[in-house]
């Protein structure tokens, strides 16, 4: 039997555990990401009236905090290929009475927009998730204007001493236990771990966002490295 792609992995986990998504990011970051988005969100000093795309947008928490920001006259965009996921962020946006963000089912290795489209294009823990990293990046430089921001939120390789030991343990044996309880899914949260363990560190992501075209690029490590943000320009010319 042919073993199933990443992509494919990836995206049988997240039409299985949507519903119980939300509630894990904060579980298994002891509501840490909450800050970390916050903060990013600061950093990234959103204009009112501006466009924005979210890729891999899941159940649309950034995309709704990046249309709160831009305003009844930007426009926001949220991509993902989960339809299930999607369903969820659905929900929240009727809920909310949003009516500036457009949910659209896709593929971030591929982005179904024109060139020079954003001011903005963001990618929230999605990022780990696709099978061509570099790829990504390429195809968010593509739709960003020039001069528009490209920001990653990411798990990151912890840097601070004994962190990295105690990460490690966290993610092997506690993080699954809670999987379980939680999502009564063992499997799919050991996924988190596989993926997290194999993406590249501050250091790394940083030169392949300059190798992407990025200029500027700025690094914020949150909680000891456990997360870091990226944030890079596309050049004016
Ligand atoms: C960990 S969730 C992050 C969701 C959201 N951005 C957040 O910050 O909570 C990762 C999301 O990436 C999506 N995803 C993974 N690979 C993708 C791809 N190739 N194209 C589009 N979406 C993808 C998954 O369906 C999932 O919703």
């Amino acid at each position: 039997m042919q073993h199933p792609s990443k992509e494919e992995r990836v995206h049988k986990v997240f039409e299985k555990i949507y519903g119980n998504y939300d509630k894990m990011n904060s579980v298994i970051s002891f509501k840490r990401h909450t800050a970390w988005r916050k903060d990013t969100m600061k950093r990234m000093n959103v204009q009112i009236g501006a466009s924005a795309l979210d890729v891999c947008c899941g159940t649309a928490d950034w995309t709704i905090a990046l249309s709160e920001a831009v305003g009844d006259s930007g426009k926001v965009s949220g991509l993902d290929f989960s339809k299930n996921m999607l369903s969820i962020g659905e929900e929240k946006v009727k809920a909310l009475g949003k009516k500036n963000i457009e949910l659209v089912h896709g593929n971030a290795m591929e982005l179904p927009y024109e060139d020079n489209t954003f001011d903005y294009v963001t990618i929230g823990f999605g990022l780990r998730n696709v099978p061509d990293y570099f790829k990504v990046l390429k195809e968010m430089y593509r739709v960003v204007k020039p001069g528009g921001k490209v920001v990653c939120l990411e798990t990151s390789q912890p840097t601070l001493i004994g962190f990295r030991q105690m990460y490690f343990l966290y993610f092997q044996y506690i993080m699954p236990a809670l999987g379980k309880i939680f999502a009564k899914s063992y499997e799919e949260y050991a996924w988190l771990h596989e993926s997290a363990k194999d993406f590249p560190g501050m250091k790394e992501l940083k030169e392949m966002f300059e190798k992407a075209g990025f200029e500027n690029v700025q690094v914020k490590a949150y909680t000891g490295g456990v997360a870091a943000m990226h944030l890079g320009f596309k050049p004016t010319k």
